[in-house]
């Protein structure tokens, strides 16, 4: 199977007024050494390439594969994560000596999913995303993109929006090694954005989201079908990362409607 030929694109048109960015960038410089460290680790480079010859279907070989795997059909990549205890998901990248045609290891980097939509949710009563065909479980959606932000720079943000009673896209993802929180990566697609931002809160989600890193140590978020999903369904996410990644408390009302709706939106916290 040749990863090229899976049906990729990332031409999507926003409705709202905003820049549309392909993959998260960094947030503008406020002169801050938090800014400072966030920009080193923006411009580093993760060196742990691979040297597969061809593809990368020798996982004992490869240092990063083994999170994806082809489904029954052999079209396609499918995240081979455990909900309960996801591993990193590092691709492979330019710097790997496999071959970026064969690789077996390489699925965000391509880009969103074609056929999704951006319609106006009668659930929310704002816009939400859906498919026009049929998604199977465990495939990768779309990145979760937009400005990489500092603590500062976040909480400044969600205050603001809690202030003036606009929507919140402040995502914060944090990632543990057993207990211990190593990672934090805080994504606002308020202003640049991709598709992605427009996936609402559900409390019992179709799509699940991962940590995903190509070669930068800055993971993308990356968003993933939870089960199969049938065209025109509404796509959402637990912005709780069901407690895998995201730190919440309750927070706004939910109008997810779904049978075991705790009746709150997971609200966002850093620390
Ligand atoms: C990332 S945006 C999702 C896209 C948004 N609906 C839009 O029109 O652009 C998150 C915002 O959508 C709304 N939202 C998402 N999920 C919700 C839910 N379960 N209940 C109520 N509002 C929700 C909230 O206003 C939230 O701040």
């Amino acid at each position: 199977m040749n990863v090229t030929e899976v049906d990729f694109k990332d031409d999507y048109e926003h409705p709202d007024d905003l820049e549309y960015i392909l993959e998260s960038v960094l947030m503008s410089n406020d002169g801050s050494a938090e800014f400072q460290s966030l920009e080193e680790k923006y411009n580093s480079v993760l060196l742990n390439q691979c040297q597969c010859k061809g593809s990368c279907d020798n996982i004992e070989n490869c240092p990063h594969g083994g999170q994806y795997m082809y489904g029954p059909d052999g079209k396609e990549l499918l995240l081979w994560n455990s909900e309960a205890s996801p591993k990193p998901v590092i691709e492979c990248n330019p710097l790997c000596e496999c071959s970026r045609n064969s690789c077996s290891n390489r699925l965000v980097q391509y880009g969103p999913r074609r056929n999704l939509e951006v319609f106006d949710s009668p659930i929310y009563g704002s816009k939400g995303l859906r498919s026009k065909v049929n998604i199977p479980c465990r495939v990768f959606i779309c990145e979760y993109a937009g400005e990489l932000l500092t603590k500062s720079e976040a909480k400044r943000r969600l205050e603001a929006n809690e202030a003036l009673g606009l929507m919140n896209y402040v995502l914060v993802l944090n990632e543990y090694t057993s207990n211990e929180k190593q990672q934090v990566t805080i994504v606002d697609p308020s202003r640049r954005g991709n598709i992605g931002r427009y996936l609402n809160h559900s409390c019992e989600p179709n799509c699940q989201i991962a940590a995903v890193r190509i070669d930068c140590p800055i993971p993308k978020i990356g968003i993933f079908a939870a089960r199969d999903i049938k065209a025109q369904e509404e796509l959402c996410f637990h912005y709780g990362g069901e407690g895998q990644y995201v730190n919440t408390k309750n927070g706004k009302t939910c109008l997810c409607a779904a049978p075991n709706c705790t009746g709150y939106m997971p609200n966002t916290e850093i620390d």
